[in-house]
Parts: structure tokens; sequence; C-alpha cells
């Protein structure tokens, strides 16, 4: 963990209390920030050098254990879902995560200041919902230019032999100025698992993906770089991810958000979920071994070619 910096007055880690008085730190580099909440290991802010949210958090978020919080980056883990035995996406976003000063080291040298590294374990009343012992490593570092950065690292601690099996996700609440002027690219003729059709198979078609109603589809083996235009704002999200083979997209409309009690009935216009993350095949851990799944994002000002998006551009570069 890095600390204050004597040559400017950016600290560029800052531990202090958040809304209910929850451990909260503060992430700053030139001129974005972010935010982490140590319950649920949970990113609920990322901010540009213009000070503008980049997240969507729901005004309706209850920051109060053991509510999930609504929006940002909730940690799905061990299961994302409701396909197995635990509670829908896991017991990650609840937990309190703890700051860990000294991890094991990552094989490249992070020259960035402005990350903090969080460490989950379970406790014995855990065991007895998930009979498995792991340390669940979560890095998360916003880079000189603005990106955010969330590497987790899940190690199998189990002394008696066991392997264990996991599904994963990083539940990312992109802010959008208006869900009908989003497009996705990177997803066209991939294949899905429709969670509004039984998890049934299709295949997307050519076309970049718009919004016209509600969207929970998990795409499978998809390419590893995401786009998230938003027409409106001339901004597009670029998402990256190594180690994470699928991709949910959701987006609930506005049957499905007044059902939710902690999301406002008009707030699905303004947000999209788009979640890198391990769920058609699941990771199966032996003693001793680790997984690594990482998620980069950036905003970037999106280009226009006559009067039209060039998503391509944002893909093909590096
Ligand atoms: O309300 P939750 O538990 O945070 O889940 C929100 C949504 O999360 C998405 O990832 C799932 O695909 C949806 O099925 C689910 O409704």
């Amino acid at each position: 963990m890095s600390t204050a910096t004597t040559t400017s007055d950016r600290v560029p880690v800052e531990f202090c209390k958040g809304i209910n008085g929850l451990d909260k730190v503060i992430l700053r580099e030139v001129r974005s920030s972010a935010e982490v909440y140590l319950y649920g290991g949970h990113v609920t802010s990322w901010k540009n050098d213009h000070g503008e949210e980049l997240l969507f958090v729901s005004s309706k978020a209850q920051f109060k254990p053991p509510k999930a919080i609504r929006g940002g980056i909730p940690i799905c883990f061990p299961q994302f879902g409701g396909q197995g035995n635990l509670e829908q996406h896991g017991f990650a976003r609840n937990k309190i995560w703890s700051v860990e000063t000294d991890p094991p080291p990552f094989p490249t040298v992070n020259s960035n200041k402005a990350f903090v590294d969080l460490i989950l374990k379970p406790s014995e009343d855990d065991m007895k919902t998930w009979p498995h012992s792991y340390e669940f490593r979560l890095r998360i570092t916003l880079g000189p230019g603005g990106d955010l950065m969330l590497t987790s690292r899940i190690r199998n601690t189990n002394a008696d032999g066991k392997p264990f099996t996991f599904t994963f996700a990083y539940h990312t609440y992109f802010s959008v100025s208006d869900i009908s002027e989003v497009r996705v690219e990177g997803l066209e003729t991939i294949d899905y698992l429709d969670n509004l059709q039984n998890r049934e198979r299709f295949t997307e078609q050519g076309d970049a993906i718009t919004f016209e109603g509600e969207v929970d589809k998990v795409y499978v083996s998809t390419p590893t770089k995401i786009a998230i235009l938003d027409h409106e704002k001339k901004r597009t999200f670029v998402l990256r991810k190594d180690g994470l083979p699928d991709a949910v997209v959701w987006n609930p409309w506005d049957k499905k958000a007044k059902a939710m009690a902690d999301f406002g009935d008009d707030e699905y216009k303004h947000m999209l979920c788009v979640e890198a993350a391990v769920v058609e095949k699941p990771i199966t851990l032996k003693p001793g071994e680790e997984w690594k799944g990482r998620q980069e994002l950036s905003a970037v000002p999106s280009s226009y070619c006559s009067g039209q998006l060039d998503p391509q551009r944002v893909l093909q570069s590096s």
C-alpha cells in the first residue's frame, strides 16, 4: 500500500469513514479518483479528470450490511447468480474485507501509487455456509491516466485436501446518459445464455447491441475487449479483461426496476451492467492453487466519423 507523498498535497490513498460510518478508502490520481468500501470490497465511485462520476450507484442504495450496495462494482463470489446452493451472487459482496499491508508480490512491479490491497478470508461461521478455506486478495488500482484496475487472486487454503469450485463476476454498473442511446461493441456473433429464457443458448447477431427492453445475458468465451458507447455523453468505456472468459450484460428495465426496493423506478435509463465474469465453466482449485482474474476500465471521448460513432477504432486500439 502506498503512503502520502511529500512532494504534493495529493494523498494517493486515504482511509476514512463513508456512509453510515462504514470504512472507506479513497484513491486519488492527478485529477481522477475512486472510492472503495471495505464492506463488500466494493468500488462505489470512479471519477474522471473532470470530476464526472463514471459508475452508477442507485440513489436508493442502502449502505447497510447485510444488503449489498446497489451499484458500483459488487464482487460476485463464489457463486454468480442463483445457480447453486448459495445466496444470489455469493457472499463476498456482503462481507467486511480487511486491508492487507503486505500482500504476496505480483510478478510485475507496480509503479502506481493509488492502490489498495484488500483480503477476505472465511470466519468459522462462514464455513458453515461454504465449507472451504480460502484467501481472496483484491487489488484496486487507479492508474495515472485515470484507468481503474481490479485484480483478484483467489487461493485454496483447505487443509483437508479438498478442491473447491466457484463462479465469479465484477458486477460493474456503468453510468450512462440514456440507455436507449447506448451501444455495446465486441459481443457481436458471440453465443450467450439468456437468463430471461431459462439460460437457453443463442447466438448474438452481427450488429452492435442496443437496448429497448430488459436484458440479462451471459455472453460466453468473449473477446478480451468490450466497448460501451454512450452516444449522448460522447464517451466510450473500454473494458479489458484477463482470466474472465464470459461477460454478463444486464439492465432490469422498468418492471424489474419497480420491483427492486433499492433501485429508483427510472434509474434503469441511466445504468448498464457489463460484467467480466466466469460463469459457463466454473473454476476448480486444488489446495495450494491460485486463480487470477483482472478487469481494467478506461473512459475515453468517443470519436465521430460522418456523424457516426466509430467503435472499431476503439476496439482495435491497444
Ligand atoms: O439484485 P442482484 O442480486 O444484485 O442481481 C442483479 C442482477 O445481476 C445480474 O448480474 C444478473 O444477471 C441478474 O439476473 C440479476 O438480476
